[in-house]
């Protein structure tokens, strides 16, 4: 998004007409004029920022439902009260709610993806995790009950970037 902008979108949904389209936008603000740019250039889901005020996330939340496509709260950031955080965004109505550690987090001494994967459980309504996922880690994913297990690095960096992707799936649907 950063780089080519929107019209990425609307060329990968061309190719691709059979592929759910997920866009992280990391929506901050003016959740519905984002998100609605995004449906229209042909994303299935969008992310908005659990850590967000709530109407941004509601704004986005009724661009989703004007289209039919689905939005997801993404809680980079939001570490302290994240339980409870987690479950105010799913009550505005999100599809889920990706408990993300981002990268800059990841490259910290002492990372683990275990401290997700326990406030998914604890939070008990649906959820994504990203943050680090590695073919070595995804079945605890899948374990802890995620909805839907987001990996970048682990594909991207791969020599073999579809292999990964082929493996991390199996792994994750085992
Ligand atoms: O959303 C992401 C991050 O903020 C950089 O944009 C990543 O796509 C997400 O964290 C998944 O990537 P990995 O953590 O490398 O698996």
């Amino acid at each position: 998004m950063k780089s080519a902008g929107i019209g990425a979108v609307s060329a990968i949904k061309a190719a691709h007409p059979d592929k759910l389209v997920f866009v992280d936008l990391k929506t901050a603000d003016a959740g519905e004029l984002e998100a609605t740019l995004a449906f229209e250039a042909g994303a299935d889901l969008v992310t908005v920022m659990g850590a967000a005020d709530d109407d941004t996330v509601r704004g986005a939340v009724a661009a989703g439902r004007k289209y039919g496509k689905d939005v997801v709260a993404d809680m980079i950031t939001v570490v302290e009260g994240r339980v409870a955080r987690i479950r105010e965004v799913a009550k505005l109505g999100v599809s889920f709610v990706e408990i993300h550690a981002g990268l800059d987090e990841q490259a910290r001494p002492g990372y683990s993806i275990a401290t997700l994967l326990q406030d998914g459980r604890e939070a008990g309504v649906p959820f994504s995790i990203a943050g680090g996922i590695k073919v070595d880690t995804i079945a605890s994913v899948r374990e802890a009950g995620a909805k839907v297990a987001v990996a970048g690095g682990a594909i991207y960096n791969a020599p073999d970037p579809g292999a990964a992707a082929a493996e991390l799936k199996k792994r994750a649907t085992r």
